[in-house]
């Protein structure tokens, strides 16, 4: 046997949701390019369940459902008010709360496709509501419902804030989630398809992925990122600052990628999206750190920035709470894990590799009172 560290490189399963070939990204076989000029996210959640994209009324439908079921039950604002949240890191309670909404869900176990669709929508429908609902209870205010009108991206803004997000919030926050959405085998998605490869439920899978995503070599990062851009603080202070973190030999967050290696074809989405945001925002320090940042690692390193790198000063333009960005990146990705947990339970068989053991062999056992 022979191991792949990391398993850099191994082909796990086939699959028609999004790939990754020659650097592009497609959904579906849909340029990532298109999707985010052209599409809503509530386009993409449909390409991604049904491998196709929808008709003006099947778009209609899913928007319309996906705002009707958005509301969550009370037991889990309660949940929240029962802890001080000030200490809790909003991926912990999102996965807690996401498991919980599992029993909550009359369906939870059954196996049928139509089934697991409509508790895809539910869930998809009631993660924005859980995250707005955390962050709203942590303020000491009260969570808000969402609107029946509203698309996804503008109840998100709406349900966090309390506004009526503006056009080119809303245009930039629909972005993101159509960026964010799918990504082949990420480790998150592995993750997803691994737990419920045993047969286990669609709550169970996204529950696994969301821990999965939680960690700063994963979606984590961009969160990590903005602290970074924080730390800095001004613009002179971006090359030494990223000087010093490669003499101690840290990882700069948002740079680098197991797959790309000319450049993660989002990231010049964000990019654009942080430029002109800060602009906006009157805070053009953020993308112009990030910008001398980005050319200094590709050019010392030859690594490229991920998707992760500008939508932190996107999201922090937009006014979001910089423990919020990874969450919302795992509201966006619940539409792709559920896309492999649906793909997964088409075409099952259980995920089960193999280990080369390197451990001790053939040892003498000996009794508790003699060692
Ligand atoms: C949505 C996403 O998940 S996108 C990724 C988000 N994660 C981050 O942004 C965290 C920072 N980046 C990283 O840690 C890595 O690039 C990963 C995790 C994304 C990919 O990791 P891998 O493919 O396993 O690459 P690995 O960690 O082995 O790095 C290979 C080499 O590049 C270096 N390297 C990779 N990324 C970075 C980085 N961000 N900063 C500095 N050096 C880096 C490593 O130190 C290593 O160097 P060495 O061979 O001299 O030891
Ligand atoms: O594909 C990966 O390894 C990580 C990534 O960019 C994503 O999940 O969006």
């Amino acid at each position: 046997m022979s191991t792949t560290k990391g398993l850099e490189g191994v082909i796990a399963t086939e699959s028609s949701i999004s790939s990754i070939i020659d650097d592009q990204l497609t959904y579906v076989g849909y340029e990532i390019d298109d999707l985010a000029a052209h599409s809503s996210f509530e386009e993409v959640v449909y390409l991604l369940w049904h491998k196709q994209l929808p008709t003006k009324l099947e778009l209609d439908k899913i928007k319309n459902d996906l705002a009707s079921n958005m509301e969550i039950p009370h037991e889990i604002i309660q949940h929240f008010k029962m802890y001080d949240l000030s200490s809790i890191h909003p991926m912990a309670a999102l996965r807690t709360a996401v498991s919980l909404l599992g029993l909550y869900d009359p369906e939870v176990d059954k196996m049928e496709h139509d089934a697991n669709l409509r508790k895809a929508l539910r869930l998809q429908a009631k993660i924005a509501m859980v995250i707005t609902a955390f962050a709203r209870i942590r303020e000491g205010k009260e969570p808000i419902k969402p609107k029946k009108h509203f698309g996804y991206a503008a109840n998100f803004l709406y349900m966090l804030t309390g506004k009526e997000p503006e056009a080119l919030e809303i245009e930039a926050f629909n972005k993101a989630l159509v960026l964010h959405a799918d990504h082949e085998l990420n480790a998150s998605t592995f993750t997803a398809r691994v737990c419920v490869a045993t047969l286990s439920d669609l709550y169970s899978g996204v529950t696994a992925a969301i821990g999965a995503l939680k960690g700063p070599l994963h979606g984590g990062a961009n969160e990590q990122v903005m602290q970074m851009l924080t730390e800095i603080g001004e613009v002179d202070n971006a090359i030494p600052y990223i000087k010093e973190k490669l003499r101690n030999k840290e990882k700069i967050m948002g740079m680098g990628h197991r797959v790309y290696r000319t450049g993660d074809p989002r990231a010049k989405h964000l990019k654009e999206m942080s430029k002109q945001l800060t602009k906006n925002t009157g805070q053009p320090k953020w993308y112009e750190m990030s910008l001398k940042i980005e050319k200094y690692i590709k050019d010392e390193k030859g690594l490229p920035a991920n998707v992760d790198f500008y939508s932190a000063s996107v999201y922090h333009s937009l006014g979001i709470a910089h423990d919020l960005f990874t969450p919302i990146f795992a509201m966006s990705r619940t539409s792709g894990w559920l896309a492999h947990i649906l793909e997964q339970y088409e075409n099952n068989r259980l995920i089960r590799p193999r280990a080369e053991y390197v451990g001790p062999i053939r040892q003498p056992f000996v009794q508790v009172e003699e060692r």
